[in-house]
């Protein structure tokens, strides 16, 4: 959110107002104007430049408007102000003139900057490229991804799963405050392409199986670490792995068109997505064994009683209800929210990559079954489907 630089110079220096309009005009100079000029720019700052900067602006402000630092010391716990007094008073008897310099020179720097950096006007939907599976867009705080294979019901191909990654890497470090996962079409996801199984290396389908769970444990070690609030916005049916990885997620949203199915005893295949973790602890024992181990499919409403799902809207007012909401979410402060999600998750992450490695290692052996390998043949001779 843009921020003010009257409400930002107010927070530092409450009289900041009053000396700016008190300014001894007749005495302006070039630099004078400069400096008033620079202050115009802090106003039009569209991202929060951080404590250590704002203290910055702050103290060469004060010096360059009233020299010295002539405050008492606060006191040890007055912290705010302390800091204030630490960062004005470290500039020593720094003359006003060269304040007023380094005051200007660091907006100036501050503004191209922040400018250049990919914050976006409300409003402005940014839309990334260079992705063949997905939609990628940034728009008011929030980073989208929407899994675009609708013909194929959005089945995760490899290009997808590398795709994915690579989007949440870029979430991660882009400024927008949550990220979104969501589907185009009918579908969310109906899950590990099936497909996948049919390129086999020259090393052979152990190698394949090999490769295969190196990747799933990175695509899924994405989800774990990925550091701000991520949200699945459901739009529909969603099958196997893009089920389970929505114990990872901070918070899902479904449609009541929605189902929730992991089918894997199926397929000749066992749990992933850290399901075989999560979804005990977020259903039990019992309700778990009948998702993951009898592939017993559920509706939103369940899921939602279940605790998989966080809330579940109609689906002809689903958009609109969820967007309102995530617009809202998106408006809090971003460190906050990144900082509550670390406190929240942060002790149980070691214990989530050692599930995704045994998770991964299991499922090794069972892509090389004859229990997996036929349920596959079965599906792409259009044999079976779920
Ligand atoms: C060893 C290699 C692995 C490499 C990758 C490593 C990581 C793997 C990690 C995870 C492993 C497993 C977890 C899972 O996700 S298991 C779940 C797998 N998903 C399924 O079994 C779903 C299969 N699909 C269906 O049963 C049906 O398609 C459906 C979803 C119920 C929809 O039925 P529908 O009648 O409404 O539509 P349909 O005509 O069948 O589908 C339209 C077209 O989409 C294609 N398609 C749909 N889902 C998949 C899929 N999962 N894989 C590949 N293709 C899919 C379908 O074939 C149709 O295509 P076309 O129009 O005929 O060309």
């Amino acid at each position: 959110m843009a921020i003010a630089a009257w409400r930002l110079a107010q927070r530092w220096c409450p009289s900041f107002p009053v000396v700016q309009l008190h300014m001894n005009r007749a005495a302006m100079t070039a630099s004078q104007k400069d400096f008033e000029n620079a202050m115009n720019q802090v106003k039009l700052l569209k991202k929060d430049p951080g404590n250590e900067v704002k203290l910055k602006l702050y103290a060469l402000y004060k010096q360059a408007t009233e020299g010295p630092c002539n405050m008492p010391k606060p006191g040890v716990f007055d912290l705010i102000n302390k800091a204030k007094w630490d960062a004005w008073n470290t500039l020593g008897s720094l003359p006003k003139e060269t304040a007023r310099q380094n005051y200007v020179d660091l907006v100036s720097s501050l503004s191209s900057s922040l400018e250049s950096s990919s914050q976006v006007e409300p409003g402005t939907d940014r839309k990334s490229t260079g992705y063949e599976t997905l939609m990628v867009t940034s728009e008011g705080g929030i980073t989208k991804i929407t899994l675009n294979r609708p013909a194929k019901k959005n089945a995760i191909n490899v290009e997808m799963y590398h795709e994915i990654m690579r989007a949440l890497k870029a979430a991660s470090k882009d400024d927008s405050s949550i990220t979104v996962l969501t589907g185009n079409g009918d579908y969310y996801s109906s899950g590990n392409d099936l497909t996948n199984f049919t390129d086999i290396p020259p090393g052979g389908v152990e190698e394949k199986a090999k490769n295969s769970a190196i990747l799933l444990r990175e695509f899924v070690g994405c989800f774990i670490d990925f550091p701000k609030p991520l949200i699945a916005v459901v739009n529909g049916p969603a099958v196997g792995i893009s089920v389970t990885i929505l114990g990872l997620f901070d918070v899902v949203y479904a449609s009541d068109r929605a189902t929730f199915h992991t089918p894997f005893s199926h397929l000749g295949q066992s749990p992933e997505g850290c399901s075989s973790y999560t979804f005990l602890k977020i259903m039990g024992p019992a309700k778990a064994t009948e998702m993951l181990v009898f592939g017993k499919k559920l509706t939103a409403g369940e899921a939602c009683a279940q605790g998989l799902v966080t809330a579940v809207f109609p689906d002809s007012t689903f958009q609109k209800e969820v967007w309102t909401r995530l617009k809202a979410f998106a408006k809090l402060p971003p460190n906050a929210m990144r900082i509550s999600k670390e406190v929240i998750r942060n002790r149980e992450k070691e214990k989530l990559h050692a599930v995704n490695a045994e998770e991964c290692s299991v499922l090794q052996e069972r892509w090389l079954s004859d229990e997996c390998m036929n349920a596959v043949v079965n599906f792409l001779s259009r044999k079976s489907k779920l």
